[in-house]
């Protein structure tokens, strides 16, 4: 007898034992999707996840139901590696199956009932009411029944008790009936018939028969100029899509042409089409020559990695690291393996993807969270199937079936986006590349200009590669920075609301010029809050501790964490007076308020708001390259990664925000953001001006972004990460309890804290805590953070211990409304 282990979408920390039936034995291998009855005849796909012949000890297992398909979606590897990421971030294999599989590949289940095979209605009649009855002659007649049809028959609105009944008395089952999600696109095309293809003689015999019916004999021609099929008869199979056929060129009369396949002249068939495909202007180039520094930067990192698995590419903003990438990622194509190219944000594909398509073609996929369901099985089956060499994607596209990977390239390594918040599991998305590289014995490239503290820690510990790339590609210079002191420009009167003098000529001068610039400011909406000017009354959401957003273009307040909105109020709630003002800086501010002083620009704006509709981020871009925008005032989305040669100035407003965020990574938060949106300016031709805007002009921090000096920032920076035990040398778990009453909060993170001081020490264990905002969705939140070393430790035991905490807690009684995320290496 075979069992095989299956992995199930719930929450429970482990898999499940099958039976293999025998006539199965022969199809099932470790991958497959199957069906599998769990709990109280509920029915569930599962993954296989191992076969053995150990029968369990405890239980009798269920037999599997079904195989769902023919060859395995999930390969070995893929298993292994959410085995890893269940134990290190703390989750369920469950969790993790939940987001590696994309839900087109899930099944959908609807809940159906059925007759039970054992139950005859006509023996069982007395114990059956009029509508019980009335409901099991309708599934003797239908086989099935949907759930949400049962209240129909049975003309009851909630048809659940009656369900239920028939269920306790045997009489029906309840099962999830099975549904593939994922749908090919198809194209309909036209060809000859093969009578005509395949004998020149019957086509000429053809015309003179069309010879009166023009649009027919149309028709005709026009097929033979599309598909040469007197040169090459086998050009007829593929024929050509029915749309261009009929539409493009000089357009024919769909009828005849309907006649003409009704009299089998022509047919129509249907072929898969890919969803994404090169259009008609992307041809393809070759990749581009290298410049001489570069050519070394490449050549370092080759040598790199023939001696580490890893190496970090340090290359300045615009030193070309992309093209670094595309000659490492051709050689990998060369090999006839496959490469993974790791982006932080959707935000960046559309350009980059643009980019890659001309050289990579055909064998490029791609892969992010903005796809819908068809595009991402689409891409997860190319890899599978070896159509696509290379991935451009998301962290996501770590889940994909690589069988072959010999490359991973994580670009803008530092970029916190990397970091999966909710839900679990909350895995860091470079870090995960390392472990799939390690899996599939290849190499991973980091790229960044401003490396997270710990890559380059690894590397001067020379635990990695390093390759660094000092200058700009061509003949471009980094920007030149200049510190703006608001403060005292104020008490100049030269600042008109939010704008410097300097920021206003700057930007002026560089229009005037044909150029284009970008602003910064690392805050949406209009502005963070409303007060009133009498009481200082704030409008906050009723669901969470936060202050409501003004947004001009509706008028209306709006909550940044839970999406509350409210109109704005005429009147303070608090003391009645009309005095309402707006105070704080956002984006859309900043965007209306350039247009007051700078009549003329034409101004865009890139945040949350304008892009969250599917195409309207690659939009906005596209205008911006083209000239119709002059200057591009958005979030940190600005900042990322964007190559467009006419931007001569960029501009921050408010650099101080970024320094006071209560987070031991401020300070390389802000040098890198700051670094990186300075990058935009001058990457072509002559050099660029950034314009930073605060009220800490001394603050040492810009001194250094305006020196580009990564380096001294790095030294200062990792000594008080040492001093103060911080990443990269310690590590951190924090665990968040939330309740709906901040008493049972309090309570039970404080009875949380005191079992882990009890077995973890007290100097391994911070908080609790409330966070600075202390309430979300009514939910009121408390932290812990535990700080862990990272050598001669047992880390796998601390983490028992913090489950077994966890679990502890929710068994005492006072508890069980309280719940507790787990989440390994913060951000
Ligand atoms: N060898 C090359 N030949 C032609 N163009 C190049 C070459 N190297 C770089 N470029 C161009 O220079 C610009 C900057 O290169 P790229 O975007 O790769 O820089 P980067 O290092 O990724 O910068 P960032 O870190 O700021 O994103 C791009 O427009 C790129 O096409
Ligand atoms: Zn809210």
């Amino acid at each position: 007898m075979k069992f095989a282990e299956v992995i199930l979408p719930v929450p429970i920390p482990k898999s499940f034992c099958y039976s293999i039936p025998p006539m199965m034995d022969v199809a099932i291998v470790v991958g497959h999707r199957v069906l599998v009855e769990f709990g109280n005849r509920k029915m569930y796909t599962g993954i296989v996840s191992e076969i053995h012949d150990k029968h369990p000890d405890k239980y009798e297992p269920k037999p599997i139901l079904e195989v769902l398909e023919v060859e395995p979606s999930v390969n070995p590897s893929q298993i292994k590696l959410w085995k890893w990421i269940a134990d290190y971030y703390m989750c369920t294999i469950g969790e993790v199956l939940n987001v590696a599989l994309p839900s087109g590949l899930k099944l959908s289940s609807q809940s159906y009932i059925q007759l039970h095979p054992h139950f005859i209605i006509q023996e069982n009649l007395e114990i059956l009411n009029d509508r019980e009855f009335t409901l099991l002659s309708h599934l003797e007649k239908e086989q099935t029944i949907p759930y949400t049809q049962v209240g129909n028959i049975i003309q009851l609105k909630s048809p659940y008790k009656t369900i239920k009944d028939l269920i306790a008395k045997e009489a029906i089952l309840l099962i999830e009936q099975i549904k593939e999600k994922y749908k090919p696109k198809m194209e309909k095309r036209i060809r000859l018939t093969e009578q005509y293809a395949e004998n020149p003689e019957s086509l000429d015999q053809l015309f003179e028969q069309l010879g009166k019916k023009a649009k027919q004999e149309d028709a005709l021609l026009k097929y033979l100029t599309l598909v040469p099929v007197h040169e090459d008869h086998l050009s007829n199979y593929h024929g050509v899509a029915k749309k261009d056929f009929i539409h493009s060129g000089r357009a024919l009369s769909p009828s005849s042409v309907g006649t003409m396949t009704k009299n089998g002249i022509f047919e129509e068939f249907e072929r898969q089409i890919p969803r994404y495909e090169l259009t008609a202007s992307d041809k393809m180039q070759p990749t581009p020559q290298l410049s001489d520094a570069q050519n070394e930067c490449l050549h370092k990192t080759i040598k790199g990695l023939e001696e580490k698995n890893v190496c970090l590419l340090h290359g300045v903003t615009g030193s070309g690291k992309t093209e670094i990438y595309l000659q490492l990622i051709q050689g990998v194509i060369q090999n006839g393996e496959q490469a993974l190219f790791m982006i932080p944000e959707i935000a960046l594909t559309s350009q980059l993807v643009r980019r890659l398509k001309v050289y990579f073609g055909d064998v490029l996929g791609i892969y992010h969270s903005k796809f819908s369901d068809n595009e991402r099985v689409e891409t997860w089956k190319g890899v599978q199937e070896g159509r696509f060499q290379v991935v451009v994607g998301t962290r996501s596209s770590l889940f994909l079936p690589f069988s072959d990977l010999s490359l991973i390239i994580v670009d803008e390594e530092h970029d916190s986006s990397y970091k999966a918040h909710d839900p679990a599991p909350r895995y860091q998305g470079r870090d995960l590349a390392l472990v799939l590289a390690h899996f599939h014995h290849a190499k991973v490239v980091l790229g960044s200009a401003t490396p997270s503290l710990e890559s380059f820690y690894l590397a001067a510990k020379q635990k990695y590669a390093y390759a660094g790339l000092s200058e700009r590609y061509g003949d471009a210079q980094l920007p030149e920075i200049k510190i703006i002191d608001i403060k005292s420009k104020r008490k100049q009167k030269k600042m008109k609301d939010d704008f410097s003098d300097d920021l206003l000529q700057t930007l002026h001068q560089t229009t005037e010029e044909g150029h284009q610039a970008i602003l910064f400011q690392n805050r949406r909406g209009y502005s963070p809050y409303v007060t009133c000017n009498v009481c200082s009354w704030v409008p906050t959401c009723p669901s969470c501790n936060v202050n409501l957003t003004y947004h001009i273009y509706k008028n209306e307040l709006r909550c940044h964490y839970c999406g509350h909105k409210e109109h704005v109020p005429n009147t303070c709630v608090s003391c009645g007076s009309t005095e309402i003002k707006t105070v704080g800086l956002g984006t859309q501010k900043v965007e209306e308020g350039l247009k007051d002083y700078l009549t003329d620009l034409r101004v865009g704006r890139l945040d949350l708001d304008t892009t969250r509709r599917k195409h309207s981020y690659e939009q906005i871009l596209i205008d911006f390259e083209h000239g119709h925008i002059d200057v591009l005032v958005g979030t940190q989305m600005v900042t990322k990664g964007l190559d467009f040669s006419n931007v001569r100035v960029v501009g921050i407003l408010d650099a101080d925000r970024l320094l006071y965020f209560p987070d031991f990574r401020a300070h390389e938060r802000a040098f890198q953001l700051l670094t990186q949106v300075s990058g935009r300016a001058g990457r072509r031709g002559e050099k660029g001006t950034v314009i930073l805007q605060t009220t800490t002009p001394n603050e040492t921090l810009f001194a250094k972004v305006a020196r580009h000096d990564y380096r001294n920032f790095y030294r200062k920076e990792i000594a008080e990460r040492q001093q103060y035990h911080y990443p990269p040398f310690t590590r951190l778990i924090k665990l968040t309890i939330r309740s709906e009453k901040q008493e049972l909060t309090k309570e039970s993170a404080q009875w949380l804290g005191n079992r882990l001081v009890n077995w973890l020490g007290r100097k391994r264990i911070l908080g609790p805590q409330e966070p600075n905002i202390n309430k979300i969705r009514n939910y009121f939140l408390s932290e812990i953070l535990i700080k862990l070393e990272r050598e001669n430790f047992d880390l796998k035991k601390a983490k028992n211990y913090i489950h077994h905490a966890i679990l502890q807690l929710k068994e005492e009684k006072n508890f069980k409304r309280v719940w507790v995320t787990i989440d390994v290496d913060p951000n």
